[in-house]
């Protein structure tokens, strides 16, 4: 027997499957849902029993269908309505509102009781109502769908192109202006999806209205069960809707589902006619379109204004990715990546060696430069940088020239200065004192000159030594009376090598018998020449003694200046060199120097060598105070925390505190210098040292056990005698070497020796600090030899064996240009990357030679201990055999006992 299903029956009825369910469920039928299968006979009896109330049915679906597509296409519907059929007025009423709607849906339900009441009407009849029903449904179907396409395509459009969708929006609108001018107005007011905040107020007004409803919403659609608060605006939203602008579609953003957003329920009911291929790529595209736009404003906050790069990368080493992105005006992610590219693993928070950053630099196409970091301690290159930076200035002025005096002794170079001092200085400051302040300035035509007040060649060098270069011109003074002598030649040595022009003063001109030509002759040999003879050496010949020419030599040294162009800045910070400094009692210490470039004032914060301070005086070599000091001119200062030396650079500074903390740190450093270069005496330098010093004497503190051990050594050892350099015992006695015997053998660098003691812990730790020798010894004549060899200078040190670790072979690599690696384990104790090794095989001794390369898994290992694999190659053999044994040792000093 042929059965059918329910939804066959119901669109064979054209009634809606759950009317049919609930009719063959009134009849008895076994029917669960639409697919329920039914018996021949039930389905006669179910289609006889709507047969009889079709036309109610009909009606009924009409209303419900109607109901149904009413939310999306209730205004096309109007329309249609209007024109095509009467009933349709219903509908429209029910468009007009819920409350409409769901009275016409009770009177609906009403004829249909009433239809299935009335069984007693002609069959004929009813079918003939059936089919007219069937074909006004059909053909208001059709209707909807074209209208629908037609929407739909619009809001294709209008989503593909929405200026002109705004357009074809109005164009639309206006045809369906002239289709339906109602419709118009509907439009107009729902034009873009109707946000219907839930607002409290909102929210009870809803309620009201739909509590009014409720119980015949619940009944007639189960859709609309949850129309309340959260769904207010479902009825309001219609057709008109689909082609809302986009803007408002976004804008639906957590509520839109509920709020008029063309969502999925909105989309649904609509597109319900379509395939749902078209409608998976509609979605597709338009979430394609919304993460398009959502990426773009996304990226713009990302594009960074590409700044050039710099010339030069100066950067420190160290620097991470981070650090030179901001330097080369670039990503951090870029730099981490270029790096990348030239195969550095690195992040960017990771220090980078100069190599590195060097690379990254050419990779960029740039220079590199490392950062030079100043020491803010080291002030000469303070001094430098300042002197530097005068010949550079602007403000340059010209400055007094720098005079030193030299000659051969008694050449008459005292007696110049003190001349010049006299008749130069005095003369011009009436009253005034002249004082020793190891410089003074002479004037001479309103032109001064410097003259530093400590002659000869000895003063010149050691002050050159210590990098002062104070000198611009040399005065070459030689008695015409004894002609060049060997100290001249070594000022014209001295003069030359500093590269300072020399004026030749050939002194005691006075004198019956001086010969100048001859002087002059012998001095040609030195390549000084006169400019008589084609030179360019001033020659001046001169009494000291009485004056005579002493006002041309002046004349010449300032010729000599003008020719050199001496000039410095006296606005800058001043800088200068200590020609002199002393301690002074009452004023503390006291410095002569000389202002080289700036103007030095009092209370300036001032750093001298490694002592610092602020000048408290300044006293000129008139004797008066003075409150500045220009370029070229000695004064003597007073304010410093200490004595200084002769030659130290002078640096102002901005501040006290920063002098002060220079200052001690200078001290400090220097401090530390000194007593670095403090070598004490030991056994093994002692000939080294005796030679170097001049020793002659060799100090030693003794301990022994016994008294009578205390006397025979140093008998013994007092005997010693290696060139007339003999052995004094500075100390002796019974007991352990302590604290006490270390102290003075270190303060009178001399070395220990002990006999059958030890020293204390606490002595032990000293002399290794302090750097101090201790020698122990069980037999004299021992101790005795090896200070005498050690005087010699044969004493030779010996050294011992020590096994420190052994090993077996337990693989071998063969690796061309680097041998065979033997895979090893450690049996006991440790392997270094520079122990001696033997490779044993079978007990017997293969090789005897040193640890190439030692490798701990793929890193060079410096030590490898007891219990480790390790890989080693051994310097200059490779026939390593599975197997064979290390025995890895040591050569250890051994101090003699
Ligand atoms: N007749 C004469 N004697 C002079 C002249 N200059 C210096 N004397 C004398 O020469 C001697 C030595 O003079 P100093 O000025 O001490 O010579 P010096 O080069 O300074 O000698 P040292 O300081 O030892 O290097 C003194 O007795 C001076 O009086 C001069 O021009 N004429």
């Amino acid at each position: 027997m042929a059965k059918e299903r329910i939804y066959e029956v119901a669109k064979e009825l054209g009634i809606d499957n759950k009317v049919v369910v609930q009719k063959a469920k009134d009849l008895g039928f076994d029917a669960k849902n639409h697919m329920s299968s039914l018996e021949d006979s039930q389905v006669k009896q179910l289609k006889g029993s709507f047969q009889n109330s079709a036309p109610a049915k009909k009606q009924e679906k009409s209303t419900n269908k109607n109901n149904k597509i009413k939310i999306s296409v209730s205004s096309i519907r109007k329309n249609e309505k209007k024109t095509e059929n009467k009933k349709s007025n219903n509908h429209h009423k029910n468009n007009k509102n819920t409350r409409n709607n769901n009275q016409n849906k009770r009177r609906n339900e009403r004829n249909n009781q009433n239809s299935q009441q009335g069984n007693n009407q002609p069959k004929a009849a009813a079918r003939d109502l059936l089919k007219q029903f069937k074909k006004k449904q059909r053909a208001e179907e059709s209707t909807l769908d074209e209208q629908a396409k037609k929407t739909k395509k619009e809001y294709h459009e209008q989503l593909k192109n929405p200026k002109k969708d705004t357009k074809s929006t109005k164009q639309n609108s206006s045809t369906t202006t002239k289709e339906a001018p109602k419709a118009q107005k509907t439009e107009k007011k729902t034009i873009g999806p109707k946000i219907l905040k839930p607002s409290p107020a909102r929210f009870k007004k809803d309620k009201a209205e739909n509590s009014n409803n409720s119980s015949n919403t619940r009944n007639n659609n189960h859709n609309h069960k949850n129309n309340g608060a959260k769904r207010p605006s479902i009825p309001k939203v219609e057709l008109s809707e689909a082609p809302a602008p986009k803007k408002d579609e976004r804008r639906g953003n957590g509520h839109g589902r509920d709020n008029g957003k063309p969502g999925r329920k909105g989309k649904n009911q609509f597109f319900n006619n379509h395939s749902e291929h078209s409608d998976r790529q509609e979605r597709k595209r338009r979430k394609n379109k919304k993460r398009q736009h959502e990426q773009q404003p996304k990226k713009q906050p990302t594009k960074r204004k590409e700044r050039p790069l710099p010339e030069t990368l100066v950067y420190d080493e160290g620097m991470n990715a981070q650090d030179l992105g901001k330097l080369l005006h670039r990503e951090p992610a870029e730099i981490v990546k270029k790096l990348f590219m030239l195969g550095i693993m690195t992040n960017q928070n990771q220090s980078l060696d100069k190599d590195t950053i060097e690379l990254l630099a050419a990779e960029y196409g740039i220079n590199a430069q490392q950062k030079v970091h100043e020491d803010i301690s080291d002030i000469d290159k303070a001094y430098s940088k300042a002197m530097e930076a005068s010949k550079e200035s602007k403000n340059q002025i010209k400055r007094p020239p720098v005079v030193t005096i030299m000659g051969h002794v008694d050449h008459g170079k005292t007696t110049l200065l003190d001349r010049l001092r006299h008749t130069h200085v005095s003369d011009h400051e009436a009253g005034g004192i002249t004082q020793r302040i190891g410089a003074y300035q002479v004037r001479l035509d309103d032109r001064l000159i410097t003259f530093l007040d400590t002659p000869g060649h000895a003063a010149f060098s050691n002050m050159r030594a210590r990098g002062a270069e104070i000198t611009d011109i040399v005065v070459l003074v030689v008695a015409a009376d004894d002609g060049v002598m060997p100290q001249t030649v070594e000022a014209i040595d001295h003069a030359k090598s500093a590269n300072v022009p020399i004026i030749v003063a050939i002194n005691k001109m006075d004198v019956p018998g001086a010969n100048p030509q001859h002087v002059t002759e012998q001095l040609m040999k030195y390549n000084l020449i006169p400019e008589d003879y084609g030179g360019d050496t001033i020659f001046v010949d001169i009494s000291a003694k009485t004056g005579q020419n002493v006002d041309d030599l002046l004349q010449m040294i300032l010729l000599q200046a003008d020719v050199m162009e001496l000039k410095a800045d006296p606005k800058q910070k001043a800088i200068g060199t200590v020609i002199e400094a002393r301690l002074s009692r009452g004023r503390g210490p006291v410095a002569d120097i000389l202002v080289q470039q700036g103007t030095l004032h009092v209370g300036d914060p001032i750093v001298v060598g490694n002592t610092f301070g602020r000048i408290r005086t300044m006293t000129n070599d008139r004797g008066r105070q003075v409150k500045k000091v220009t370029p070229s001119e000695p004064v003597e200062i007073t304010g410093l925390n200490d004595v200084p030396e002769s030659a130290d650079k002078i640096v102002v500074f901005d501040d006290e505190k920063t002098a002060r903390s220079v200052g001690e740190q200078r001290a400090q450093q220097a401090l530390q210098k000194q007593r670095e270069n403090v070598t004490h005496v030991t056994l093994d330098n002692l000939f080294d040292t005796m030679k170097k010093e001049n020793m002659k004497e060799v100090d030693i503190v003794l301990k022994a056990d016994v008294q009578g051990s205390v006397e025979a050594l140093q008998q013994s050892l007092e005997k010693i005698d290696v060139e007339g350099v003999r052995v004094n015992i500075i100390h002796s006695g019974v007991g352990a070497i302590n604290e006490s015997d270390v102290t003075l053998a270190g303060a009178s660098n001399a070395f220990i020796i002990g006999f059958n003691v030890r020293p204390t812990a606490t002595a032990k730790s000293q002399a290794e600090s302090d750097g101090v020798d201790i020698r122990l010894y069980s037999i004299i004549y021992k101790a005795i030899d090896d200070v005498t060899a050690a005087m010699k200078g044969m004493l030779e040190p010996t050294y011992e064996e020590k096994v420190t670790g052994n090993l077996t072979v337990r693989e071998t690599w063969k690796v061309s240009k680097v041998g065979t690696i033997a895979g090893s384990f450690v049996d006991k104790g440790y392997v270094t990357n520079h122990s001696k090794i033997r490779v044993i095989r079978d007990g017997i001794v293969k090789y005897d030679g040193e640890v190439a390369s030692l490798k701990r898994y793929k890193d060079d290992a410096k030590e490898v201990k007891q219990g480790n694999d390790c890989g080693l190659t051994i310097n200059g053999y490779n026939d390593i055999k599975v197997g064979d044994e290390f025995e890895v040792y040591e050569m250890q000093e051994v101090k003699p006992q």
